[in-house]
């Protein structure tokens, strides 16, 4: 196909050092130089967004020697790679990423002088990773004779809502982003925007949630209408299972929007779980590709599901570091308005559930939630919850969930599911499966998570599943 305009996405892995950055610029480079309009959005070299929280942390714990040492390591890094990529000591690149790391030092100090470390400044100083990034992805398109620009989130015109740390795009954006970057193409110049921030009305600085560089790519892509959103991986794209946990996970050729999320939603790294949404009305497709073998298809995503006879099930994906909850009273919980408190509770507290489970006896709910939320949704189902009920948790506990649209009306499914578990001798704890049918869910102990992942790939003969994409 032959495309006008493409935005390409490069994660961590793709920005590492000089290297891999310089190899990321050549790949947008081919295709402007053969014609296509490309906008780069780009992330964090790999580490860094770790780095940065973990920083934050220190020096809001007044550990402020060791919050320095972690920014002048960084500052190393950043200025080696713009050595590489060949910008002189004085220049006008090296000058920035200099003053940028100033920056973020003066922001760090002030979360230690003052030992609070809100959202709001949390995201501040995450977000340094990618606006560190972008200036080095210039340099390297400028090496290959190319024009480029790097701007902020908030410059390339994303606007976000004032949800810190979890920020989504306001419907003004759109529009926003056409504006801004209308004159640069007008100009014959690549933009390069850092990846995972936005910013509010009020111009304060916003992330998008880990992974958020998926999503800042998908949301330039909408506004921009492109022919596709290519995310450049270090992968060949989505498999049918973690990589690093299944050696003979195959490369998933076509997926929907809709299987796409339910896999980053439970657990699969390799997308945000809300990227593909500003593409499902326009239906753009995005393309996950391997920057290591770049004629490669990848996986293309796109609005309609694939179905292959004999592959009711594409993916096996998990979610780890989760605890159970479970709230329970006789009779009590037949009581909706009980019901409905512990419901209510968990959404004031703004906890992501992952799984729900009521016995029939009305007698116990069963919540799984991220185990960082465990004490949280203790706190605030007994604060939030009217009468007489008993909390307890597990922790430890790992969701590990099949998915493909393919399923839908597919008999024996899940008593394949559950033969390969009860084969591997594993204890279910919980069950879910979404009335979509895109997947089933269970709650397993998280020692066993691997091989259950395992037992269940070969189960669904997953590892010898190859489709290939258009
Ligand atoms: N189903 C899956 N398919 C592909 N990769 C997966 C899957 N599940 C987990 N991963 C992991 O996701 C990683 C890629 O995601 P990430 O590192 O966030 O990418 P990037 O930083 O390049 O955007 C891979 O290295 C892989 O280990
Ligand atoms: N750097 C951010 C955003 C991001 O999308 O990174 P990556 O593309 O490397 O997953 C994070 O680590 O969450």
């Amino acid at each position: 196909m032959a495309y006008s305009l493409l935005v390409m996405k490069f994660g961590g892995t793709n920005m590492q050092d000089a290297r891999a950055i310089r190899h990321s610029a050549s790949l947008a480079a081919r295709s402007i130089r053969e014609g296509v309009r490309v906008v780069v959005v780009v992330s964090a070299m790999a580490g860094v967004t770790n780095q940065l929280l973990q920083l934050a942390d220190a020096a809001q714990t007044g550990d402020i020697a060791r919050a320095n040492d972690e920014i002048a390591a960084m500052r190393t890094r950043h200025f080696t790679a713009a050595q590489e990529l060949g910008a002189a000591p004085d220049s006008p690149a090296v000058r920035e990423i200099r003053e940028m790391h100033e920056t973020l030092r003066q922001a760090v100090y002030g979360v230690y002088l003052l030992r609070e470390l809100t959202p709001r400044s949390r995201d501040l100083i995450v977000a340094f990773g990618e606006r560190l990034s972008a200036p080095l992805m210039s340099l390297a398109l400028e090496q290959t004779g190319l024009r480029a620009r790097h701007l902020t989130g908030g410059e390339a015109g994303i606007l976000t809502d004032a949800h810190f740390g979890n920020a989504r795009p306001l419907s003004g954006t759109y529009e926003r982003i056409r504006d801004r970057l209308s004159g640069l193409f007008a100009a014959d110049v690549t933009p390069v925007i850092a990846g995972f921030m936005g910013e509010t009305e009020q111009g304060a600085l916003t992330t998008l949630g880990r992974g958020g560089t998926d999503f800042s790519a998908t949301i330039v892509g909408k506004a921009l209408g492109a022919d596709e959103v290519w995310a450049w991986k270090d992968v060949d794209g989505v498999m049918s299972a973690d990589p690093r946990v299944v050696k003979d996970a195959q490369n998933i050729g076509v997926l929907s929007y809709g299987e796409v999320m339910e896999l980053a939603y439970f657990g699969a790294k390799v997308l945000h779980p809300l990227a593909v949404t500003p593409l499902q009305e326009s239906g753009i497709p995005l393309r996950v590709k391997s920057a290591a073998d770049p004629d490669f298809p990848g996986t293309l995503v796109q609005a309609q599901p694939h179905e292959e006879e004999g592959h009711p099930v594409k993916a096996v994906t998990a979610i780890r570091s989760v605890s159970l909850v479970n709230v329970s009273g006789a009779g009590a919980l037949g009581v909706p308005e009980v019901v409905s408190s512990v419901f209510a509770a968990i959404a004031r507290a703004n906890i992501t559930l992952l799984m729900v489970s009521q016995s029939s006896s009305m007698s116990n709910v069963s919540l799984a939630v991220p185990s960082v939320d465990e004490g949280r949704t203790v706190a605030a189902l007994r604060a939030g919850i009217t009468g007489e009920l008993n909390v307890e948790v597990q922790g430890g506990v790992a969701v590990l969930a099949i998915v493909g649209s393919g399923m839908r009306g597919q008999k024996g499914v899940s008593a394949r599911l559950f033969t390969a578990l009860a084969a591997e001798d594993v204890n279910i704890l919980m069950i879910s499966q979404g009335s979509s049918e895109l997947n089933i869910s269970v709650a397993l102990d998280g020692a066993q998570v691997d091989r259950a992942t395992e037992a269940v790939h070969a189960a669904f003969g997953l590892g010898t599943a190859v489709q290939a994409a258009d």
